[in-house]
């Protein structure tokens, strides 16, 4: 990986100006490589986060709140840190990261703040991002093409295609991935997709990104490699904020702030460089040659003692670090900041980018501001070292102030509104309509390289045709075998329902994953994904229908009428897209193995009252209803009708005597002699918007299940 600690701390334009470089800041070389300039990257705010007493319980059996996971905790991120949470297996971690990134939103208790103010989730999930553990990327796209997709749908229309392709460049060869612009997604090592998840996600430039163990199942290098990445990231000032289990020592080292939990509670908030001196003050000695990470762990485990509480407490009285509790006079005093007073000392204003450095005593209650008086303040300072006692342990905040109004900016999101970086009008970077077709141009590709998906199925429809038609050839016009037609014609319906249902139980589960990430990440609406997903197999399934139909159609014989070929491929067609949408309701409301089991289940009723087992008048009639439900029934109606009914002309008699010479009979005889062709369609174009409908609402439900 071509990589220099600097490359995009420095050069990504995101917070060049105003920004202090961490004293303890470790340099972080991989390979020597000239500093380069990340210009495309949308400016964005650098964005802290605060939070305070937050609590969180669940039910335990029939006890509401009945388990306690997170336990009155508060902690400060900091932009421009690379912040680890850890702590014992059970500690909380994971909780606490979800309900900073937002994924979970009920039940808890407490306040986060973001710069200061109250979070908006909605504004916070414009700028931040959330890499969960599994990387979740589409397996049959090159990297190439997935960064075209994420540019497509994470930047606006003001930045040009040109402008995109260079970003992507730029992204692709900080990361190292420019070797590998048209290697599947799926043949990337371990370390390699991690880097693509992060590069898609840095398209927008998002100030705040939350990565759930980044390291797992990476080797030491890989590990090291991707610290070293989110380091990076940190130093353009971002707030980078991790879990992480039990780091090596020399990853531990390039952390800048620990925040470790044991039974829900902070055991220790501050830099690591502090850890061990911490814990010595309280009499825990980390022994020499000891990883301070696993000594944390061992003592948040209980292996010395009990001292959670004891550490609890010392974290409580702030005897560690200026980020403990809540109250840290200098950012108070920044926070509560109304108007430019007399005492402001304007030091270095650069008005191009609305942006001002200024060294910041806290006692003096320094302000500053750029000449405009708008925009976002971005403010370096010292901290009143003897008041809150450490040693040149400088800290970045941001302001978000409107000094031209001279009023207290109570809102961050309207700051960032007013500074324009944040539209808080449109939910989205891109219009839905623009979503939805990046989405169909993507599934689309998918489908052509998803060889089960087509070839296999295409293979199927022509391979089975075939079967049918030879083992019912020439029978469609022959008096003596209707009965022999009527099971091909029920057999039709089986297997296009069969085989559009499963299909989609199969694959779409598989995305479920995928959608997950995308939506919570804000690239897409879920009513513009689930149209793309809708269109997009809609005309693989009409050809192979279509296919499938006029081979059997011919071979067996039906009548060569161009009206009636037309009425027996339109229920097809219906059945096949009423099938494939119980199949996408069944993969949105549940998982590849029940679905599988299941949906194959659900159906036999639908098959016992289609009326070719039983005549419609031999079903008991409080069981009649179940027809009405039955698409089969419909399918299967609506072939019979286009086959024998419209003033067919007597059949051919092969025998001696057939009863079913006059097709009349055969209507008589599945009692369908008064049934309307047109009421089965409109019945199947019914239940086939219900389901659609229904799929999206069990989407929309495990979405906001899962967040
Ligand atoms: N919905 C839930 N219902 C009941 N218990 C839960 C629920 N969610 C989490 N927990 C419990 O809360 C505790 C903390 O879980 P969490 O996943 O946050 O831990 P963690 O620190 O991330 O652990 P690990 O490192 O093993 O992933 C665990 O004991 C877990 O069993």
């Amino acid at each position: 990986m071509k990589l220099t600690g600097d490359d995009i701390a420095d050069a990504d334009g995101l917070l060049s100006s105003g920004r202090r470089k961490s004293s303890s800041a470790v340099k972080v070389t991989i390979t020597p490589a000239q500093p380069r300039t990340l210009s495309h990257l949308p400016k964005r705010p650098p964005v802290d986060i605060a939070f305070s007493d937050l609590t969180y319980a669940v039910s335990e059996g029939r006890k509401k709140n009945g388990k306690t996971i997170l336990k009155s905790v508060s902690g400060r991120l900091r932009s421009g840190e690379l912040t680890a949470i850890m702590g014992p297996s059970g500690a909380g971690k994971s909780t606490l990261l979800n309900i900073l990134t937002g994924y979970r939103t009920t039940g808890i208790q407490g306040s986060i703040t973001i710069n200061g103010h109250e979070r908006n989730l909605s504004q916070f999930r414009k700028l931040s991002c959330y890499i969960m553990q599994d990387n979740q990327l589409h397996s049959n796209l090159t990297v190439e093409e997935a960064m075209q997709v994420a540019t497509a749908l994470k930047l606006g229309s003001d930045v040009s295609k040109s402008e995109k392709e260079e970003l992507i460049q730029e992204i692709l060869e900080t990361l190292g991935l420019a070797e590998h612009v048209k290697t599947m997604t799926s043949n990337l090592s371990g370390g390699q997709k991690k880097r693509l998840s992060i590069a898609l996600e840095l398209v927008n430039n998002p100030p705040i990104m939350f990565f759930d163990e980044p390291t797992s199942g990476l080797d030491s290098s890989s590990c090291f490699q991707c610290i070293s990445l989110l380091k990076s990231l940190s130093r353009g000032g971002r707030t980078i904020i991790c879990t992480i289990h039990q780091p090596s020592a020399r990853l531990f080292e390039m952390f800048d702030h620990l925040y470790t939990l044991a039974e829900g509670q902070c055991v220790y908030q501050g830099s690591t460089q502090q850890l061990v001196p911490f814990l010595g003050k309280l009499g825990l000695a980390c022994p020499s040659y000891h990883n301070p990470a696993s000594f944390i762990i061992e003592v948040s485990c209980g292996e010395y003692g009990d001292n959670i509480r004891k550490l609890v407490t010392a974290i409580r009285n702030g005897k560690n670090d200026i980020r403990t509790g809540t109250s840290f006079p200098a950012l108070e005093a920044l926070n509560n900041t109304t108007a430019p007073s007399n005492n402001v000392k304007l030091t270095n204003a650069q008005n191009g980018n609305n942006i001002v450095s200024f060294n910041n005593d806290a006692n003096d209650k320094d302000v500053a501001a750029d000449k405009k008086g708008n925009g976002i303040m971005l403010a370096s300072f010292k901290s009143n070292e003897k008041e809150n006692g450490i040693n040149g342990d400088a800290s970045q905040v941001v302001i978000p102030v409107d000094l031209s109004s001279n009023e207290k900016s109570d809102n961050v999101a309207a700051s960032l509104l007013d500074s324009g970086i944040v539209d808080t009008k449109r939910r989205y970077p891109v219009s839905e309509w623009k979503q939805f077709w990046v989405v169909l141009k993507r599934t689309l590709l998918f489908s052509r390289r998803d060889w089960t998906l087509m070839y296999l199925r295409l293979f199927a429809h022509i391979l089975v045709g075939f079967l049918i038609g030879a083992l019912y050839y020439n029978i469609g016009n022959d008096g003596a075998k209707v009965l022999s037609n009527l099971g091909f014609l029920f057999f039709n319906m089986l297997f296009l329902m069969y085989t559009s249902m499963t299909i989609t139980i199969l694959s779409f589960p598989l995305e479920m994953p995928v959608l997950l990430k995308e939506s919570f990440n804000r690239w897409y609406s879920l009513r513009s994904y689930y149209l793309a997903i809708t269109v997009s197999d809609l005309p693989f399934q009409t050809i192979f229908c279509v296919i499938y139909v006029t081979i059997v159609y011919f071979m067996t014989s039906q009548p060569p009428e161009l009206e009636r070929f037309a009425m027996f491929l339109s229920a097809c067609l219906l059945i096949a897209f009423v099938a494939q949408s119980v199949g996408l309701v069944v993969g949105a409301a549940m998982n590849v193995q029940n679905g599988v089991f299941l949906a194959p289940v659900m159906s036999v009723p639908f098959l016992l009252f289609s009326g070719f087992f039983v005549s419609f008048d031999a079903i008991p009639i409080y069981l009649r209803w179940i027809t009405y439900l039955s698409y089969i029934r419909y399918g299967f109606e609506g072939t019979a009708l286009a086959t024998y009914s419209f003033a067919r002309k007597n059949l051919k008699c092969s025998q001696i005597y057939c009863h079913f010479k006059d097709p009349k009979t055969t209507l008589e005889e599945l009692d369908m002699l008064d049934k309307d062709f047109r009421i089965d369609i409109v019945a199947l174009v019914l239940i086939f918007i219900v389901l659609r409908v229904s799929a999206f609402v069990f989407l929309r439900w495990k979405l906001r299940a899962a967040h």
